[in-house]
């Protein structure tokens, strides 16, 4: 694996350039500072999101950690195939291509159903019980969420995000994330896709019993200990998203205890995450801090995962990509820079 850095040797250049465009300096705020981070990853105007949805089923349901009834896993890949829910209709609207990928769930899709069959295990075991992932179903879900992107990029995307479906997934999210962070629990445990606050308590207990259980905190070991196999391919896709110098757009909570895990085990990569969201699942916060991101560009309370907040940033993303390659400078345009002409006076 050989992640390149990114290009920092032209943020000056880029900053001059951003400087001679026709507008008093600093007016686009932080969406010419996303414009130079783009820049230094891909120096030209991104014009097509690939969403990669990888979903999987979880043992650790078998504890009551979620009210939501496992079929919902697969009723809803169904439904996304089929253009329904929120991830296709915020794809539709911006513009973007949905991919959806069963690594790991409990169904039989027919090939008529337009999920990608990538079936690497029947869902993941209960980890109060054994390590949730098989290491070598682990590593076949990673090389196919790299397979995947390979394959996105080949038929011109320019820029990726990952979405994901399971049911109990915010439980491996928050486990994996306190394992990596030594956070505590409650600290990093919301409640899902919706629990009391009497089980949001199980919740915590639960995890608080898995980490003593799996005690390793080597970044891999924590994957398939905690994880799923939806957050093994997206850990995977990542990697090599940025060994293809890609951005990645950052969905929300459970995506980013996937980009949590390819940051330990790869820290260059962080500088190709964008922050798209912030999402309302107690804990989000914490995840980007210990990852080393900047602020999200939207923080608008929402907390479904599938992606939708990594589509809800791409507009912005895709605008800000434009602005250095493509807006006129006051040369261009026939406008005065008057801070040229006051930094001359020697006023500025
Ligand atoms: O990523 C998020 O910010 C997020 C926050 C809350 C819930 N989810 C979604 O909720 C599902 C898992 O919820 P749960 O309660 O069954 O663990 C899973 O399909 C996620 O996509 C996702
Ligand atoms: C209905 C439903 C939709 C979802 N989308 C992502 N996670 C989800 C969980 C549930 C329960």
């Amino acid at each position: 694996m050989s992640i390149p850095p990114i290009d920092r040797s032209s943020l000056v250049r880029y900053q001059q350039i951003l400087l001679s465009k026709a507008m008093p300096p600093h007016s686009l705020g932080r969406l010419s500072d996303l414009a130079l981070d783009l820049a230094m990853i891909r120096p030209r105007p991104l014009k097509h999101l690939s969403l990669l949805l990888f979903a999987a089923d979880h043992g650790i349901v078998e504890e009551g950690v979620t009210h939501s009834p496992v079929e919902i896993t697969y009723q809803q890949c169904l439904n996304f195939a089929r253009g329904g829910g929120a991830c296709s209709l915020f794809a539709s609207q911006v513009d973007a291509a949905l991919a959806v990928i069963d690594v790991a769930v409990k169904h039989t899709f027919s090939i008529s159903d337009n999920v990608v069959d990538r079936k690497v295990a029947w869902g993941s075991r209960n980890f109060l019980t054994a390590p949730a992932l098989e290491r070598e179903a682990c590593l076949k879900a990673v090389e196919t969420g790299r397979q995947l992107v390979l394959q996105a990029h080949e038929r011109g995307c320019d820029a990726i995000a990952f979405g994901e479906m399971g049911v109990g997934n915010t439980t491996s999210a928050s486990s994996m994330a306190a394992a990596l962070t030594g956070l505590p629990v409650p600290s990093l445990t919301g409640k899902g896709s919706g629990l009391s606050d009497a089980e949001l308590l199980h919740k915590i207990a639960v995890i608080e019993q898995a980490l003593v259980l799996h005690p390793q905190r080597a970044p891999f070991e924590v994957l398939c200990n905690l994880g799923g196999y939806e957050l093994a391919a997206i850990v995977g896709g990542m990697w090599q998203a940025a060994e293809l110098g890609l951005p990645i757009l950052l969905d929300g909570y459970v995506v980013s205890s996937a980009a949590l895990v390819a940051v330990k085990l790869e820290p260059a990569l962080a500088d190709y995450l964008i922050t798209c969201h912030r999402s309302a699942m107690q804990g989000h916060q914490a995840i980007l801090d210990a990852i080393g991101c900047k602020p999200p560009l939207l923080d608008l309370a929402m907390q479904l995962g599938e992606g939708t907040g990594a589509l809800a940033a791409w507009p912005l993303v895709r605008l800000a990509s434009r602005i250095l390659f493509e807006m006129t400078s006051f040369e261009e345009g026939n406008v005065t820079n008057s801070t040229a002409l006051l930094a001359q006076l020697g006023v500025v």
